[in-house]
């Protein structure tokens, strides 16, 4: 049965065996079929042969019984056939078709001859026959046939084909024991083959090889299988290596790796991976790992997961992890699909990193940009921000809103004489201070050094921000014990509505500042309400100070010169240069309008030097001209910019350098309170200005701090008592009694002192009686032009030398 199925489902030693039978067996057939052939084609030239010698010998000899109608000749004549076994028939017509003389064989089944020529036709079936011309001479005379059986050719054949099956038959049978047998030759080592291949593949072991059992085709598909085995196990080798290489990667790498397959199953993470999560050994379902993950970050944890899984992009977000009892983790997440080579998905490789300790930096810096450090008030950054918003809500909701500018006052002072330290312990405690006395929901910050502002939402009327004023004032008011010393400190408050004031942060910010600013000049320790008058004086500022700027480029500035006499004997010590501006169209500006402005926004210290050197040059050629004696002092006032300004040194330096003016000529005059912003370095600075040669002036003595103690610390040679001490004399008795002790105490320590404003001789009197050294004012002499000076120095020598 096996032989009948197809023949390439047929096993090789079969499928040989039948190429063998068939190929014998069809060979032999093909071989058999030919000699029949050839046998029935001899055969048939061998029965065609005799029955042409026959016909020619019986038609000879039938010519002559014919032409003479000799029928009994004609019919012995054909008798003659009988001779022959294979003869069936032989029938001779005359020359008009009819039968004249007929042989038939003895057989059964053998037709007679028919009595007519024609009716020869198609009655000699499968026979052999032949016609032949019975001539008389050249004439045709009759016709003679001769049919001859084909039974026996038939039988020949038939014993010619018995011989050829059998032969056929036992070719085949030769061929079917020979290609049994030596079918093994080509299949043994298929099968060794085979058998190698099923053993490799049980085995996984790719170091076994094939037998190489002959040098033929088989042989070299040996060598190619073992050479594929050879390669096979190359390959092998370098993938476990860097399969190896890869598992010691992840062991020891600081992120956690992991492996999701496209069914979305958690597949491999590593030890990191799991040191993150906290997860001993096991691997956690993926439904478990979102478990993990912080309420508030799983929605962008879904929608990245769904980023990468169905539109097959890669993802990167950072997202907490949940962990009982414990902060959460801060984990940054990359992910990636991973194909095969035919761009099948295998599945999902993504790594994880713990940036828990990144994002508390992150979160300090924040902290840092938005919060003061120390005291942790929000900073300028962050209450600019929230005032911002606050104005916008305020806006939306139609509710008012007020912000408090607060400064401390004296401040730098507490500084500078408790230390840095002292410093920052107040500004704790005045924090600390203002954050209690608001509302939960209200800002307070710290803008600058000793600068705080409040934001209060939702006021509903003015006298509600002014009992938080008068609460914050009073708060403040309590003693803060630094260093076992009680220090009061006090502020100054600016306030601000929006929206009545404004509705801009900036303006509104502007507006706080300015009504600080006025708390400020209204003796500290007070608050002030924004109102249009600040705002209209801000602005007549803003004026002045762009004509200053225009008053500098177009020398509308000049100086004039007020000069100081002995009150002993009336000459003339020094002049006190004061400047002068004349403004085109407004006329002339006092300095005490003009000069705040400047000293405000730094123009001063442009102004300051012009006048330091007009004054040094103008002053010192009529020193040279001798219009002066060389003992005269030129006092130029310093402001407190200028003097603390640090190229200030230079600056007199060079001066004096260029005006040529000796240094002993040349006084400064400063204000108390220019030296009590910082003591000791203003201290080192008038050091330094003495050094030079040049003395030191305190104008408006008695109006500032009037601290002795300080006083004594400063190398000051001369005292200014200021004219509001000297107006009053001889009508106010306490003023009297101040200017007198003021006088006793400057002379104890050795400074010359100079009476300011001097306008009677009443004053004179007394102030000579009480030893003042010299006096200034209008009873000597108005400030005067150059020219003017030059006049009224030469009409003062006349005078004193008659
Ligand atoms: N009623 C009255 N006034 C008298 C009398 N004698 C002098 N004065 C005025 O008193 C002021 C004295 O100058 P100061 O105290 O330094 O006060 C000065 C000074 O502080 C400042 N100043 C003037 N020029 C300069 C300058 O060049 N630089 C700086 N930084 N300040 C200057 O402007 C202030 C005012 O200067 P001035 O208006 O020139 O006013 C001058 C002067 O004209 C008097 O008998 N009666």
């Amino acid at each position: 049965m096996l032989f009948f199925r197809p023949l390439n489902s047929q096993s090789l030693r079969r499928k040989l065996v039948i190429i063998a039978l068939l190929t014998t067996g069809l060979t032999l057939f093909i071989t058999n079929l030919a000699f029949i052939s050839l046998e029935y084609y001899l055969s048939r030239q061998d029965v065609d042969k005799k029955l042409t010698i026959l016909g020619e010998v019986i038609s000879n000899r039938a010519s002559a019984a014919l032409t003479f109608s000799d029928f009994s000749m004609l019919q012995t004549n054909l008798n003659t056939l009988n001779a022959d076994s294979s003869v069936v028939r032989g029938c001779i017509y005359a020359d008009n078709q009819e039968l004249v003389a007929a042989y038939t064989a003895r057989q059964e089944n053998t037709p007679g001859c028919p009595p007519r020529l024609h009716e020869l036709h198609g009655s000699e079936g499968l026979n052999f026959h032949q016609f032949f011309p019975v001539m008389l001479g050249e004439a045709p005379i009759g016709t003679l046939y001769i049919e001859a059986s084909h039974l026996d050719l038939l039988q020949r054949l038939g014993q010619f084909l018995f011989f050829s099956l059998l032969i056929l038959l036992a070719a085949v049978m030769l061929a079917f024991l020979l290609a049994s047998r030596l079918q093994n030759v080509v299949t043994r080592p298929i099968q060794e083959l085979g058998n190698t291949l099923r053993h490799i593949m049980l085995k996984k072991d790719y170091s076994i090889r094939a037998n190489k059992q002959s040098h033929d085709e088989l042989g070299d598909l040996v060598d190619l299988f073992n050479t594929l085995l050879r390669t096979v196990e190359d390959e092998n080798a370098s993938l476990k290596t860097s399969e190896e290489r890869f598992r010691k990667l992840t062991a020891l790498s600081p992120v956690g790796i992991f492996q999701i397959d496209a069914k979305q199953r958690l597949q491999y993470v590593n030890q990191r991976w799991r040191d993150i999560h906290h997860v001993p050994d096991e691997t956690p379902s993926l439904h478990d790992w979102f478990a993990r993950i912080h309420p508030d970050d799983l929605t962008e944890a879904q929608q990245a997961w769904n980023k990468l899984t169905c539109e097959q992009e890669s993802i990167a977000l950072e997202i907490r992890l949940s962990r009982k009892n414990h902060e959460p983790t801060w984990i940054q997440v990359l992910a990636s699909t991973l194909h095969d080579r035919h761009g099948e998905l295998l599945g999902y490789l993504g790594a994880i990193s713990d940036i828990s300790e990144l994002k508390a930096a992150q979160l300090q810096m924040e902290n840092l940009a938005f919060y003061d450090p120390l005291t942790g008030l929000a900073n300028r950054r962050l209450f600019r921000n929230r005032l911002e918003k606050a104005v916008k809500t305020a806006q939306r909701h139609q509710s008012s809103m007020a912000l408090l500018f607060l400064d401390m006052d004296q401040f730098k002072r507490v500084n500078d004489t408790l230390g840095h330290d002292a410093g920052d312990l107040m500004l704790k405690e005045v924090a600390h201070r203002l954050t209690a006395a608001v509302r939960e929901n209200d800002t307070v910050s710290r803008i600058g050094g000793d600068e705080f502002t409040i934001l209060l939402t939702d006021v509903h009327h003015n006298n509600d921000v002014l009992v938080v004023a008068e609460k914050l004032l009073r708060m403040l008011a309590k003693p803060i014990r630094i260093k076992g010393q009680d220090i009061v400190t006090t502020v100054s408050i600016g306030i601000t509505l929006t929206p009545d004031d404004s509705t801009d942060a900036n303006t509104l910010m502007k507006n706080a500042d300015l009504a600080m600013y006025r708390a400020k000049e209204l003796g500290r320790n007070n608050f002030q309400f924004f109102s249009e008058d600040m705002n209209r004086s801000i602005m007549e500022h803003l004026a002045l100070e762009k004509e200053i700027s225009e008053a500098l480029t177009r020398e509308q500035f000049s100086l004039v010169f007020q000069p100081k006499i002995s009150l002993f004997d009336f000459h003339i010590t020094g002049v006190e240069t004061l400047l002068r501006w004349n403004h085109p169209e407004k006329g002339f500006i006092p300095p005490d309008r003009f000069i705040p402005v400047a000293e405000e926004t730094g123009q001063i210290l442009e102004i300051g030097s012009w006048v330091l050197e007009q004054s040094c040059r103008q002053i010192s050629s009529l020193i040279r001209s001798k219009v002066l004696p060389p003992t005269t002092k030129v006092a130029v006032n310093l402001s407190a910019r200028q003097f603390n300004d640090p190229s200030l040194l230079n600056r007199i330096r060079s001066v004096i350098e260029i005006s040529k003016i000796p240094p002993q000529c040349l006084e400064l005059e400063l204000t108390e309170s220019t030296l009590m912003d910082d003591v000791e370095s203003a201290i080192v600075t008038m050091q330094e200005i003495k050094k030079i040669g040049i003395s030191i002036a305190i104008d408006d003595f008695g109006t500032g701090y009037s601290s002795l103690a300080y006083i004594k610390r400063f190398p000051i040679d001369v005292l200014k008592v200021d004219r509001s001490f000297v107006m009053d004399i001889p009508g106010d008795q306490n003023d009297m009694a101040i200017t007198a002790a003021v006088i006793a105490m400057a002379h104890k320590l050795s400074m010359t002192v100079v009476a300011e404003g001097v306008e009677t001789e009443e004053q004179l009197h007394f102030l000579r009686r009480n030893n003042c050294d010299e006096g200034q004012g209008y009873l000597f002499s108005r400030p005067l032009s150059l020219a003017q000076l030059h006049q009224f120095l030469s009409e003062h020598q006349r005078r004193h030398s008659d």
